[in-house]
């Protein structure tokens, strides 16, 4: 397999990048720290010995199930499951590299159905995905034609994953999907250079959503589209919940507006063209336990009495997706 770092830069050169380019040396180092994560190593190594695959293979980013097709003996298939499980937990998916189905946590491909028939198209499009886990909404962006798919996301863990599927797609997508490990912090200021900026499932982590908003139109051309999705709650443009320590069991959430007053905060951030394109309570379905993501997860999160409130109390999670644009 070709370094990955190597693979990032070249793709910083030939987008001109440039004064991204000059923090990447910086910014691996410091998301990539073994002293800081100490299971980085482990994750490294399981990428690392993933075996040599044969050339000939078939790939599909464009299929709910990102699917690489390939020939492995027993013997391989077997190595890259227990590597692949090293890995765990998977999150964002699902994935089929070469017969190991990787069912994950989250039907991403259930959000994607309801984002994808509202976009711009992305042939030919530059898009970041921001906070966008192991990458699976990255590779069916590069699946729809985008040019230029960035994942940004601080967690090491992910980056790995996304190794992993990188082993296997190979240079399928021609080099267009790529991960770089850090938050939304790290993008240069005004950088005004993507034709698309997804942020799905971040803005209620952030404890400064407004800023979240402008540092979202900081990385968009002008003109360029914003795709936000995040959860809601039901209400008019004056209603917002700002939850206690915990809500659904998760200690790091700050605000969920209703999707009028979320609308209102993308047009004072100076966003044009604002609008909902959907809006749904998560399923028990779509998010939940399995086999590649052993912990606890959404069903347990809910009142067992009354599945439409969280542990807490608090309206069930709900998300909407919105759309705007950068004047
Ligand atoms: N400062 C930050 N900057 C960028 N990303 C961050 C930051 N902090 C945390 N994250 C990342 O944001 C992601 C949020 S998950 C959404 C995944 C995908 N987008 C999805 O829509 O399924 C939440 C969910 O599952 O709802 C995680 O991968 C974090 O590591």
């Amino acid at each position: 397999m070709s370094h990955p770092h190597r693979d990032l830069y070249h793709a910083f050169v030939d987008q001109g990048l440039d004064s991204w380019l000059a923090r990447l040396p910086e910014q691996l180092a410091r998301s990539l720290d073994r002293q800081r994560y100490g299971d980085l190593p482990a994750w490294e190594k399981a990428v690392a010995k993933l075996p040599e695959l044969p050339t000939e293979r078939q790939v599909w980013l464009d299929r709910d199930t990102v699917t690489v097709e390939l020939d492995l003996s027993d013997a391989q298939r077997r190595q890259s499951e227990n590597l692949l499980r090293k890995l765990a937990p998977w999150r964002k998916g699902p994935y089929s590299l070469g017969g190991i189905h990787i069912d994950t946590e989250w039907r991403s491909d259930w959000k994607w159905r309801r984002v994808a028939p509202h976009l711009s198209l992305l042939a030919g499009r530059r898009v970041l995905d921001v906070g966008g886990g192991s990458g699976y909404h990255a590779w069916r962006m590069a699946g729809a034609g985008a040019t230029f798919a960035l994942v940004i996301d601080p967690s090491p863990r992910f980056y790995y994953q996304f190794q992993a599927v990188r082993h296997f797609v190979g240079d399928a997508d021609e080099g267009r999907t790529h991960f770089l490990p850090v938050g939304i912090e790290d993008v240069p200021k005004a950088l005004s250079f993507f034709d698309t900026v997804f942020s799905m499932g971040v803005l209620y982590h952030r404890p400064s959503p407004l800023e979240h908003l402008q540092q979202l139109k900081d990385a968009l051309r002008p003109g360029g589209e914003l795709v936000l999705e995040t959860l809601v709650v039901e209400g008019d443009e004056t209603t917002v919940l700002l939850p206690g320590e915990r809500y659904a069991a998760m200690p790091n959430v700050y605000f969920l507006p209703s999707s009028a007053a979320l609308c209102q905060w993308l047009t004072r951030c100076g966003f044009d063209n604002v609008r909902v394109v959907d809006e749904a309570v998560t399923g028990l379905d779509e998010q939940r336990a399995t086999e590649w993501m052993t912990f606890q997860s959404l069903a347990d999160f809910l009142d067992p009495e009354d599945r439409s409130k969280t542990l807490e109390g608090y309206p069930a999670p709900r998300r909407a997706v919105l759309m705007a644009n950068k004047p």
